[in-house]
This record gives structure tokens, C-alpha cells and sequence, in this order.
């Protein structure tokens, strides 16, 4: 059975993959919608809302939409954003490797996001109205920052709120340096170097945030950090073989550092001729790793004087990465039968 047309009216228990939604179409009007609803969550954007409404709409909708939408529409495959595709892969993974376990039989899992559709909103109200008692909440988001997992525990508690009979729901915060995801990223990079060869530096761009988030308290950057050293010490690499960037910046505040387009400007310019990309912030790959890594930051390095980018694919469907979520979500099913 698909997660997608998964019947949950005779399920007890469910668990929702949470990544962060995309638009439904590669053109403005789409793109705009998904940008109105996303760029309007103060999770996001902290600045003051009377303040930042004007800006959004006088300045970012009427001219982001157009260009953004020309970037989506050169990383759109198969009808859709590479995004949900590769979410509906991952829950219909997971659906098989758990239907495929005898103790756990009885769980569907269902894709959903933050912001557009399949909505997390909607997920939660079909599994109200068939009955569901236990669900699990999986954001996809490797490491917790309150402008990813956060905004997920916003919908869903704002759903809760509106709920009589509510269902018992775990969270899972994240698992930035959990021992299977360390390893899933780590054996992706083996792999990827059989095949293409050893470069001269491994980079690990993470999604950056404004600094003043982390500043407030947001443990993001600290986390991405932890991730990028355990997989080099997975690897074996010399400080001198890899570095951590962020990317991803949007609107006028400094962003965590270093950047990676700059990053990558100082490697070329230091002779550095090789360069494989990673990002391990990213459960899929989407916009910011098929469009502004595989293409918009080769031409940063190429054209200043580096001769080899590779960008080494997120871990999507592995299996190893479903491995890992079966992992986090397990302890939680037994738990749930305990009190059942
Ligand atoms: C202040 C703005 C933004 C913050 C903070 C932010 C945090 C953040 N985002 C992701 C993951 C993704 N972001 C994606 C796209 C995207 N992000 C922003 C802005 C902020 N993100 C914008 C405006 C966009 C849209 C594209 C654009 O207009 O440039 C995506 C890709 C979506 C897709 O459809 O493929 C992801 C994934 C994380 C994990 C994060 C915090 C750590
Ligand atoms: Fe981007
Ligand atoms: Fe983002």
C-alpha cells in the first residue's frame, strides 16, 4: 500500500514526515502563494509584522516570485518539486520497511509539510477523523532550529488546539548526531568517492540562519557544527580536507558564517582545484541544493579558477536514511503498545 492512498480508518497509530513544503507549480503565481504563506510565519522572519508586511508585499512578492520561479522551474522533474516527490518516496519507504516488520504492522505513514500541500493540517484532520490515537511527528529536519522544526510544532499544536478527543502526538525534535544519520551521510560520501574520486576538500553546507536567531538562543549553527565533525571523524579527514559553510541567505541581516559561496571564492583563489559539496541539513533535495549548490555556486568555484565541483546528492530514499528514521521512530511504537 502507498502512503499516499494509505487507508488510515482501520490504523491506531501513525507517524507524519514533516519537511518544509514548496510551491505547486515552477511559476510566480505558485511560487508566490508558497512564498506569501512561508515568508509570513514569524517563525521565519522576526521582524516586527506591521514592519515586515509592508516590506513583504510591496518589495519581496511583487519581484521574487518571477525569479525564484524560474530557478524551480529548472530543478522541476517528473510534474513536480523534486521536494514532495522525494517525500512521497520517503513515507512510502518507510511505510514498506515497517509493514515489513512483524511487531509494527499497524502504523501508516503519511507525507506532509509546513507550508502548501500535502499539509500537515490536513494530514493531522484525516487522521482525527479516522480515529488515529498515536502519532508520531517526524519533522525532517536533521538539525532543530525555530525557523524549520519549530514552525512544524506551530501547526501542529494549533491544530491540537482546535481538537476535542485529541490523540496522544510525540515529537521528535531532531537527530543531528545520531549514529545511523552520521553514518548514512558518511557512507553516501564513500560511495559517491568510489565512483568519482577522492577531491581535494570536502565542504559541508548547512541552510544558515540570521545571526541574531542564534543569538536569541536558536541552537541551529551549533548543531550543523556537531553534524560536519562527526561525519569528517567518520571519514577519517585531516582538518586541512573538509570545511562547514552556510548558505541559503535571504534578505538584508548577516547570516551565520562563513558563507559558501565566499568559501568556495577563497578555496579557487588559494588554489584549491577540487571540491565535493554535501549538505547535510537537508533530508531531500530541493531548491537550495539542485539549483543554488549543483548550479548557481559550481559557477561561484569554477569561475574562480577551480577546474572540479561535484555535489554529492542528499540522502533522499536510501535506505540507510529510512533505516535511521525506522531507528527514531521504533522506541517510540514500543512505547505506544505499552500503554495501549
Ligand atoms: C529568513 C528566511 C529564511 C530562514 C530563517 C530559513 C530557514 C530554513 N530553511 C530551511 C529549508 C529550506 N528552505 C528553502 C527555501 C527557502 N528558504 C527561504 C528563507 C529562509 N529559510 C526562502 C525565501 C526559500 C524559498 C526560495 C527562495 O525564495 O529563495 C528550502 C527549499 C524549498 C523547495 O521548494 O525546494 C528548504 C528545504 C531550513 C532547514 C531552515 C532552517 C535551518
Ligand atoms: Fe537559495
Ligand atoms: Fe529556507
Amino acid at each position: 500500500m502507498t502512503s499516499n492512498s494509505q487507508d488510515t480508518s482501520a490504523i491506531q497509530r501513525a507517524v507524519l514526515l514533516v519537511n518544509l513544503g514548496t510551491p505547486d507549480a515552477p511559476t510566480p503565481q505558485a511560487v508566490r502563494r508558497f512564498l506569501r504563506e512561508f515568508l509570513s510565519d514569524s517563525r521565519v522572519i522576526e521582524i516586527p509584522r506591521v514592519i515586515w508586511a509592508i516590506i513583504l508585499n510591496l518589495f519581496v512578492l511583487p519581484f521574487r516570485p518571477k525569479r525564484v520561479a524560474h530557478a524551480y522551474a529548472s530543478i522541476w522533474a517528473m510534474g513536480d518539486s523534486p521536494m514532495r516527490l522525494i517525500l512521497n518516496a520517503q513515507a512510502n519507504a518507510l511505510q514498506q520497511m515497517l509493514d515489513f516488520q512483524i511487531v509494527h504492522r499497524d502504523v501508516a505513514v503519511l507525507p506532509a509539510m509546513t507550508y502548501g500541500t500535502p499539509s500537515l493540517a490536513a494530514a493531522l484532520d484525516r487522521l482525527s477523523a479516522d480515529g488515529v490515537e498515536q502519532i508520531i511527528i517526524l519533522p525532517l529536519f536533521p538539525q532543530y532550529s525555530a525557523t524549520s522544526t519549530g514552525a512544524v510544532y506551530d501547526v501542529a499544536t494549533r491544530w491540537m488546539q482546535t481538537q476535542r478527543n485529541l490523540p496522544t502526538v510525540t515529537f521528535i525534535k531532531d537527530y543531528f548526531a545520531h549514529p545511523l544519520y552520521i553514518q548514512a551521510l558518511a557512507d553516501s560520501v564513500r560511495r559517491y568517492q568510489v565512483e568519482h574520486g577522492t577531491p581535494d576538500r570536502l565542504l559541508m553546507s548547512f541552510h544558515g540562519i540570521p545571526i541574531p536567531y542564534a543569538e536569541r538562543g536558536d541552537p541551529y549553527p551549533e548543531r550543523c557544527h556537531v553534524t560536519a565533525k562527526r561525519v569528517a571523524e567518520a571519514l577519517g579527514l585531516r582538518d586541512d580536507q573538509w570545511a562547514i559553510s552556510f548558505q541559503s541567505r535571504f534578505g538584508k541581516q548577516e547570516w551565520v558564517k562563513p558563507y559558501t559561496n565566499v568559501l568556495l571564492t577563497e578555496w579557487a583563489q588559494a588554489g584549491v582545484k577540487s571540491v565535493q559539496i554535501i549538505s547535510p541539513a537537508f533530508s531531500a533535495d530541493c531548491l537550495e541544493t539542485l539549483e543554488e549548490l549543483a548550479i548557481e555556486n559550481r559557477d561561484v568555484f569554477l569561475s574562480a579558477g577551480g577546474q572540479s565541483y561535484q555535489y554529492i546528492p542528499a540522502l533522499n530514499a536510501d535506505v540507510a536514511h529510512i533505516e535511521m528514521m525506522a531507528a527514531l521512530i521504533n522506541p517510540i511504537l514500543d512505547g505506544f503498545e505499552a500503554i495501549s
